[in-house]
């Protein structure tokens, strides 16, 4: 099924005057008019046409970014529910003979998914349908990895065009801090890679290589200025993004970087910063640049000055869903109409893995009129009216910041996902009011001491702790399956996922660990189990309540003395105590012990612990127990 037409040209049109909204539009009108017929079925009522297509490949993620992902963690979805590789190639493949000519894949973490190169391959072979760019907006940290480096030749060979890279700091400690994990180191050299493939600013329809920053206030704005200069010499489009709400971010205005407060701060140290003379239609990005230098600057402003206007983007979310606007809650499962026509449950698989039915065979089979399984063309008739109607229903732009903030989207990691409504509820830690000596300065998470570790929004900024195991690969942060070995949280994919209609929860189906068949407290036997090399770290954050808290500390001038190193002998020594006071406990022999305690601003500390040992089972409670030490130690000076 063709649209006829579908195979024209894009238009290279650019809109001047970028300050201006009404040249801007007329340019947006002339840009329409000159570009390729699109089918009808993807034009919505206030007559903008989506040709650009963005899909969501995983919810999964090798990262754990606390402005896009709950501090529970998500609960993942069985992976029946999500689209297999043919599946997606199919819808890919309708959307091209419809008059999409731009696809971006996205997530969770595309790269995390086990054929993106191949699921890439078969994408670049609609190319010759219409499909004019392949994006990927991606961490970087597998593109950085050993394997990223062919990764990436071969997904440039297969047509990817356009890599926007995710990357909120230039301090790699910081980066830990922001998404939890590890991967600064490849990340940069993941960027580094791909301006030695011949990506930059896409001057001359070239391949374009962008880096999201989400400003955050007290989390990087100070870093602004810095990533303005990474562009000095580099040709890379450095875009600064206002920070969205989205379920399970804590976000709120205080914390929002608003577009203004950055451009006046850029023009005051660069007072020939100005607006390119030329915009891209339908761009998330005002594009700014600086005379003499190789990159170039965008804003996102979401938040402050939206783009709905000239919004051409649809989404296809992981598990199969059209969502025609990211801020909105409507979606309509293609996947099932998909499924239904197929009379069966998709397993997981590669290209070609899914009962015989290979990606390849179905494109050329819609292209070339091959074969075609039966009932296919009411299956895309079906489909077409469903995304058809989706469009239609459309609404003109996302509500006020205020009202969203209200509302709340689904996080943004599950953006590509299915909702999971009451879920986070059920993995709230329970413990703990029973910290000793906790004081109005003192921020520990009350999670800190629960069973369950797990991660506190980074809008907190209180806590986060990791762990891997050497049987984990813990050197790679790359890993591209968190959920392939023990996770360093409980990963959402130990959490159980029950059906998104389900509510209550229902109680988890296996026993505690901890408890025999009898029911009986045990210390869990570990004797079969190798002895491998371990590691763990918790951070957390105190809040002081006034600067000069922070500057007695630092300059040990407190009646008590050098706080600072009193609190990590303390919290040193917490190592030692951790088994008799986590009942259940392994006694371990630790191999190693750092505290560091790092200034984040005048009022706010953090205080990161890593923990070393080889054994038969981790070291994340001691972590856990020096981290809370040391903090004590220091809220007690
Ligand atoms: N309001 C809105 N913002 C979006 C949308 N898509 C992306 N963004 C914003 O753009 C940021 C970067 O997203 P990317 O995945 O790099 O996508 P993009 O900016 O559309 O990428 P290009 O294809 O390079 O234009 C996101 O963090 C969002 O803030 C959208 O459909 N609506
Ligand atoms: C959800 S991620 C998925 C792709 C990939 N994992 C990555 O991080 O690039 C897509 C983009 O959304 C951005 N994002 C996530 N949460 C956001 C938020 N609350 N506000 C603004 N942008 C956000 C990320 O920085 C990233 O650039
Ligand atoms: S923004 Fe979300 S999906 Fe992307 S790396 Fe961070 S946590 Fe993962
Ligand atoms: S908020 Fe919705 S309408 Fe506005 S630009 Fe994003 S997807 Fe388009």
């Amino acid at each position: 099924m063709e649209w006829a037409g579908s195979e024209g040209s894009p238009t290279t049109t650019t809109i001047t005057s970028p300050s201006s909204s009404k040249p801007r539009l007329t340019a947006l009108r002339h840009h329409l008019r000159t570009l390729p017929p699109v089918s009808p079925i993807l034009t919505d009522t206030f007559s903008r046409v989506h040709t650009y297509l963005r899909i969501s490949l995983t919810e999964r993620c090798n990262l754990r970014c606390a402005y896009c992902m709950p501090s529970t963690g998500i609960p993942l979805s069985p992976t029946p529910s999500l689209l297999s590789t043919p599946e997606i190639l199919e819808l890919a493949s309708l959307f091209v003979s419809q008059g999409v000519t731009k696809i971006r894949l996205t997530g969770g973490e595309p790269t995390v998914r086990p054929d993106i190169v191949e699921l890439v391959e078969q994408l670049g072979t609609l190319r010759s349908r219409g499909l004019k760019e392949i994006g990927m907006t991606t961490n970087a940290v597998v593109l950085g990895s050993r394997r990223g480096e062919e990764w990436l030749r071969r997904m440039v060979d297969a047509g990817l065009t356009a890599v926007n890279v995710s990357l909120d700091t230039l301090v790699e400690a910081k980066f830990e801090f922001v998404t939890r994990r590890r991967g600064w180191r490849n990340v940069m050299k993941a960027i580094e890679r791909c301006l030695e493939m011949g990506f930059g600013v896409g001057e001359n329809g070239g391949k374009t290589l962008k880096v999201n920053v989400v400003v955050m206030k007290g989390v990087n704005e100070d870093e602004i200025l810095d990533f303005v200069e990474f562009v000095k010499d580099r040709p890379v489009e450095i875009r600064f993004i206002e920070y969205m709400p989205f379920d399970g971010n804590k976000w709120t205005t205080a914390k929002m970087y608003p577009f203004a407060s950055m451009h006046s701060l850029i023009t005051t140290h660069h007072p020939t910063f100005a607006p390119l003379p030329t915009q891209r239609p339908n761009d998330t990005a005002k594009t700014y640049h600086i005379p003499g230098y190789a990159g170039r600057i965008g804003f996102i402003t979401s938040m402050t000055e939206n783009f709905c206007a000239s919004c051409n983007r649809l989404r296809v979310t992981s598990d199969g869903s059209i969502k025609v606007c990211l801020f909105g809650n409507e979606e309509v499962s293609l996947r099932d109409v998909m499924r239904r026509y197929r009379g069966r449950e998709v397993e997981w698989g590669g290209v070609g893995g899914v009962g015989g039915v290979g990606g390849v065979e179905r494109l050329e089979g819609t292209t070339g009129g091959e074969r075609v399984m039966g009932g296919r063309e009411e299956m895309e008739k079906e489909l077409l009216q469903v995304i058809g109607a989706a469009v239609k229903k459309k609404e003109e732009g996302h509500k006020p910041a205020e009202v969203l903030q209200g509302e709340k989207n689904r996080p943004m990691i599950l953006i590509g996902g299915p909702h999971h409504n009451n879920h986070y509820q059920r993995h709230q830690p329970t413990l703990i009011s029973t910290l000793p000596g906790r004081s109005s300065q003192q921020h520990i998470p009350l999670h800190l001491l629960s069973p369950t570790p797990s991660s506190q929004s980074f809008n907190n900024r209180r806590f986060y702790s990791s762990s891997s195991s050497s049987s984990s690969n813990p050197s790679d942060p790359a890993d591209p399956d968190p959920s392939s070995s023990s996770p360093p949280f409980p990963s959402p994919s130990s959490i159980s996922t029950p059906s998104p209609s389900s509510s209550p929860s229902p109680p988890p189906s296996t026993p505690l660990p901890h408890l025999t068949s009898t029911s009986h407290a045990h210390i869990i036997p570990i004797t079969p189990k190798p002895p491998t090399s371990r590691h763990a770290t918790a951070l957390c954050t105190l809040h002081l309540s006034s600067p000069s808290t922070l500057s007695s500390l630092l300059s040990s001038s407190l009646r008590k003395g050098d706080a600072l190193s009193i609190s990590r002998l303390g919290g040193l020594s917490g190592i030692k105590h951790t088994p008799s006071l986590i009942l259940l406990s392994h006694p371990l022999q630790i191999t190693g012990a750092t505290v560091d305690v790092v200034v984040f601003g005048e009022m706010e500390l953090g205080v990161k612990c890593s923990v070393e040992t080889v054994g038969r089972t981790g070291v994340e409670m001691e972590a856990l127990n020096t981290t809370i030490r040391d903090s004590l130690h220091l809220t007690q000076q």
